[in-house]
């Protein structure tokens, strides 16, 4: 069975070719990916990854059943205005490229890499473009399946993991038993941990485990158990979900722009149900500006700030980013003309 080349269907295939060469840079395109790739952004991207880390290799994983899984998995991301196709896409090719920083050389197996790989390409499949705390209020049947707690995460880990069971969709038929149960075991931990109710936590153990790095000769972080191991690969799909703030500006806000719609069509629903508007979720009461400085300050900033002490110096120009960003955001909240985030 043969597939195309870059694993989708284009007529811009020259165009599509060139832009994935920069697959292992920050702040590649993914709105421009979405666009050449026919609307294929994730089947795209994830397929790339798998290739230029020879995982179909290792692995021997044949590509039309990697397409097969992938155009699936593409086709279970709901089209909400944020948390669609192009945001898992754009979370798992900041992972590839946070994998690639030279502190983690050699560091991780090449299962641990697929399994963060596939975690990051998975970790919102159908989400329905509400919260938690929306699913929970509303009695939705997801909260009631998985008692309130990390309920879009374990649905969109249940559905990721239900797509493997048909034979054409399974990439890990040629892993180990002991293999596949690891892989599943890390995947697990690692999407769960996109929670964002777990942040404070995870961050708290970040910290920790700066304090206390121990370094090769050469620089490397040592990890010796698993629970430093996952934890290292948590906070890493954690920084990949939250690093929209990092990216370049334009790319930002086009980001921006669809987290609040998505926030905002919330916040009609609530208001429709007589519910209480959730905190940013009133499209009649706007502060993009203010909400996104207050996001970094208090949120994104300390997380990236730490993660880059851990890999210093790789992520340096990431955070210097993230601060122009926030710099940018905080002087148009001064300035009157800042009611828009046009
Ligand atoms: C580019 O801006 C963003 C990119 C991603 C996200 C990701 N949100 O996903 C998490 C859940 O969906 C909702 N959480 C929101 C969080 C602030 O609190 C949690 C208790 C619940 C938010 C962004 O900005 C938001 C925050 C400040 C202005 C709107
Ligand atoms: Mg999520
Ligand atoms: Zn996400």
């Amino acid at each position: 069975v043969s597939v195309p080349e870059l694993g989708v269907e284009t007529s811009h295939t020259d165009e599509l070719r060139s832009l994935m060469s920069h697959i292992n840079d920050w702040g590649l395109d993914t709105f421009r990916i979405e666009d050449l790739s026919c609307q294929r952004p994730l089947t795209a991207i994830t397929y790339k990854i798998f290739q230029e880390r020879f995982l179909l290799r290792t692995y021997a994983i044949e590509p039309h059943t990697l397409i097969s899984y992938l155009l699936t998995l593409e086709d279970h991301y709901q089209q909400v205005p944020y948390h669609n196709k192009a945001h898992g896409a754009d979370v798992c090719q900041s992972m590839h490229v946070l994998l690639n920083a030279s502190a983690l050389d050699g560091v991780f197996t090449d299962l641990e890499i697929m399994s963060a790989i596939f975690a990051s390409a998975v970790h919102d499949v159908d989400h329905p473009g509400v919260t938690n705390q929306f699913l929970i209020n509303t009695r939705n049947d997801l909260a009631i399946m998985y008692n309130d707690e990390s309920v879009l995460e374990n649905h969109h880990l249940a559905v990721a993991f239900k797509l493997l069971q048909a034979d054409e969709r399974n990439i890990f038929s040629n892993l180990t038993p002991k293999q596949i149960k690891t892989l599943r075991k890390m995947v697990i931990d690692m999407v769960l941990a996109t929670d964002m109710s777990k942040h404070m936590q995870l961050l708290a153990d970040l910290k920790t485990m700066v304090e206390s790095k121990k370094v090769t000769g050469n620089n490397i972080i040592m990890l010796e158990s698993y629970d430093d191991r996952i934890q290292v690969l948590q906070n890493m799909i954690h920084c990949a979900d939250l690093s929209n703030p990092t990216k370049p500006l334009d790319i930002y806000i086009k980001w921006t722009d669809r987290i609040m719609e998505e926030f905002w069509r919330q916040g009609d629903k609530e208001r429709d149900l007589g519910l209480e508007i959730s905190p940013m979720c009133d499209r009649h009461v706007a502060s993009v500006e203010k909400h996104q400085v207050g996001f970094i300050e208090f949120i994104v900033h300390p997380l990236w700030e730490t993660w880059a002490d851990l890999v210093y110096p790789d992520a340096s120009a990431i955070l210097e980013t993230l601060e122009q960003n926030r710099d940018w955001y905080q002087a148009r909240l001064s300035s009157p003309s800042s009611s828009s985030s046009t």
